[in-house]
């Protein structure tokens, strides 16, 4: 065991907590281990939305490239931040227990405007999920980009006239923050494996891929997968208007999926529950659910406007 297993992570306070949770988890099983930070593209342009940039991946490529370069040895990655496809000769070796998969609204001064027919919000966030599920909601309201990391959001949001802005719940948490001034958005489907971490490292590491799947969270590693498969089977990789949420109750998967126009003005969703033994291309189908019922439409559309 006296090999140091080089832990590779991006530089913000989210990816940092991240890490430190696989560091502690290696180090629980005896392993060695150093923190190497790198510096990723997605960190660096903090003005032009994510779609504009064209790149996929871009919260993970250099980590990427850092594996491939033997510089580092794993990379811990936010599982939603993943591209479909993992680039050749890089595997997942764990996937952690899932923490809170929720968005929340954090608000000004009060959301007494969200039952306001007449009046024209502006609200913030550059995902372009959560751009369509909140203009599917709320039609008349008036979208912003808002890069950067959590706290740059923030910070962003108390500077701008806006009347709030959409995080996850399990980025703020993860730096300890939880504003007064915020709501849980119970009805916005989460982004496909929203809330879980994955380790990646080399194929033909042996050695990181039987210490890491010691830490291994079957039940996360299975629920993400079907989200990641509905993705894949509907788009790819890119940040897209998907959602899907799946969860595992008395041996039996509960899947929820959704497909929106970028306008929010057409939607199709699909929700099923499959024995945990016959759930293995239960993304897959969702998938194909969505596209026949016209679902395949928006997506063409979609490909277009990239
Ligand atoms: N896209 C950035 C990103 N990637 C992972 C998280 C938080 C952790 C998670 O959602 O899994 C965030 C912040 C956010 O979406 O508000």
């Amino acid at each position: 065991m006296d090999r140091v297993i080089r832990i590779g992570t991006r530089e913000s306070q989210l990816a940092l907590w991240q890490a430190h949770q696989v560091r502690d988890l290696l180090t629980a099983q005896g392993y060695s281990t150093e923190l190497v930070p790198i510096k990723s593209e997605g960190d660096i342009d903090l003005v032009t939305p994510l779609y504009e940039i064209g790149v996929q991946g871009i919260f993970t490529k250099s980590l990427d490239l850092a594996l491939l370069n033997n510089r580092i040895d794993v990379a811990v990655h936010s599982l939603k931040d993943v591209p479909t496809q993992l680039p050749k000769q890089i595997v997942p070796a764990a996937v952690l227990q899932r923490g809170p998969v929720k968005d929340l609204l954090v608000y000004k001064s009060n959301t007494d405007f969200l039952d306001q027919a007449d009046y024209i919000a502006n609200i913030a966030t550059s995902s372009v999920r959560r751009k369509a599920q909140w203009l599917r909601k709320y039609p008349h309201h008036q979208l912003h980009n808002l890069r950067g990391n959590v706290n740059t959001r923030l910070q962003k949001l108390a500077a701008e006239n806006w009347d709030g802005a959409i995080f996850a719940v399990a980025g703020l948490e993860r730096i300890n923050i939880r504003p007064a001034n915020s709501i849980d958005l119970d009805w916005m489907l989460p982004a496909p494996a929203q809330g879980a971490i994955v380790v990646v490292c080399r194929e033909d590491d042996a050695f990181c891929r039987e210490a890491c799947v010691l830490f291994n969270h079957d039940e996360t590693a299975l629920t993400t997968n079907i989200e990641r498969d509905f993705l894949r089977t509907l788009m790819g990789g890119c940040t897209t208007p998907i959602s899907a949420y799946a969860y595992i109750q008395n041996n039996t998967v509960h899947f929820s999926g959704e497909l929106c126009s970028l306008d929010g003005s057409q939607f199709f969703s699909t929700t099923r529950e499959v024995p945990l033994d016959k759930a293995h291309a239960l993304g897959q189908e969702a998938a194909q659910d969505i596209m026949a019922q016209g679902g395949a439409e928006i997506v063409a559309q979609i490909r277009n406007v990239k």
